[in-house]
């Protein structure tokens, strides 16, 4: 799937798992997107229920599911997001890069091809479905991210077998692989509850013309967000102070 990135530079990644700030209406009306997801206690049901509430406040702003497990994709989440964003990590454990999605889409792959049709099924509760057009939708919304995790101590690096950060050098490489070689749509810069700078970015924009550039990771401020904007990010990605800090969380859009 081709994403069109036009317009979008601020991205709120709102976790299941922790509480809605009150008036996530005025919050979202400033962002350009939405990423749902998060490395703990996430389940179908509070994912659901946070795109619902996201939906709600700010129904205009797409929502992208960004799963770190099968079993929270279902054909619900499909049906209500509008991409489904797939980590796959460099720097990770195999579990992370090739292994959870082989298995998902060995899943996929032993339905019968009656199922699959033009249109087909998912994963979770979907792979269970016997209702025509799940697995198309998931087909159709997929997209892949390639993902390097540089903050170590952190639930997203635990969870994914991180245990070592790329160098400069490293980062650059993957991004360029990443953009001729892997031909995922977005290449991820995770700093996950820590800012980790413009250098990660700047190494990984000179190599990506076609691929989106994300950078999160301590974001909490109007000068963070344009410094990794000026280094060749397409969009900052703002998670742990739209739940901890409204006031910060608002001075982090950036200025158009
Ligand atoms: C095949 C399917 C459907 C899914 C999973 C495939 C993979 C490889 C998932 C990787 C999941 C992963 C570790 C993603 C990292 C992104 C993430 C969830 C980051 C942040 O989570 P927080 O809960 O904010 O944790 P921190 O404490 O690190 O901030
Ligand atoms: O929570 P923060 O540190 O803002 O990071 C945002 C995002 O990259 C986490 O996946
Ligand atoms: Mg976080």
């Amino acid at each position: 799937m081709q994403l069109d990135w036009t317009g979008i530079d601020h991205v709120t990644k709102v976790d299941p798992e922790k509480a809605m700030p009150s008036d996530p209406a005025s919050l979202l009306a400033a962002t350009d997107l939405v990423m749902v997801g998060g490395s703990d206690g996430v389940t179908e049901e509070n994912t659901i229920a946070t795109i619902e509430a996201v939906r709600d406040a700010a129904p205009d702003v797409p929502i992208f599911q960004e799963p770190y497990n099968a079993d929270q994709v279902t054909k619900e989440t499909v049906d209500a997001v509008d991409v489904l964003s797939v980590p796959a990590v460099y720097n990770g454990d195999m579990k992370h890069f090739v292994g959870k999605h082989v298995s998902m889409y060995a899943q996929l792959a032993s339905k019968p091809s009656s199922m699959m049709g033009t249109s087909l099924p998912v994963v979770g509760s979907v792979i269970e479905s016997k209702a025509e057009g799940v697995v198309a939708d998931l087909t159709e919304k997929i997209v892949g991210e390639g993902y390097v995790i540089q903050h170590t101590d952190s639930a997203a690096a635990r969870t994914a077998g991180a245990t070592e950060p790329f160098t400069t050098e490293e980062v650059a490489g993957a991004a360029l692989a990443t953009e001729t070689f892997y031909g995922f749509p977005i290449f991820y810069v995770e700093y996950s509850g820590t800012y980790g700078g413009p250098a990660d970015v700047e190494a990984a924009a000179a190599h990506l013309e076609d691929t989106v550039l994300l950078y999160g990771g301590g974001i909490d401020s109007r000068e963070k967000a344009e410094e990794i904007l000026d280094a060749g990010a397409d969009a900052v990605v703002v998670g742990d102070c739209f739940h901890d800090d409204r006031e910060k969380f608002t001075e982090t859009i950036p200025r158009r």
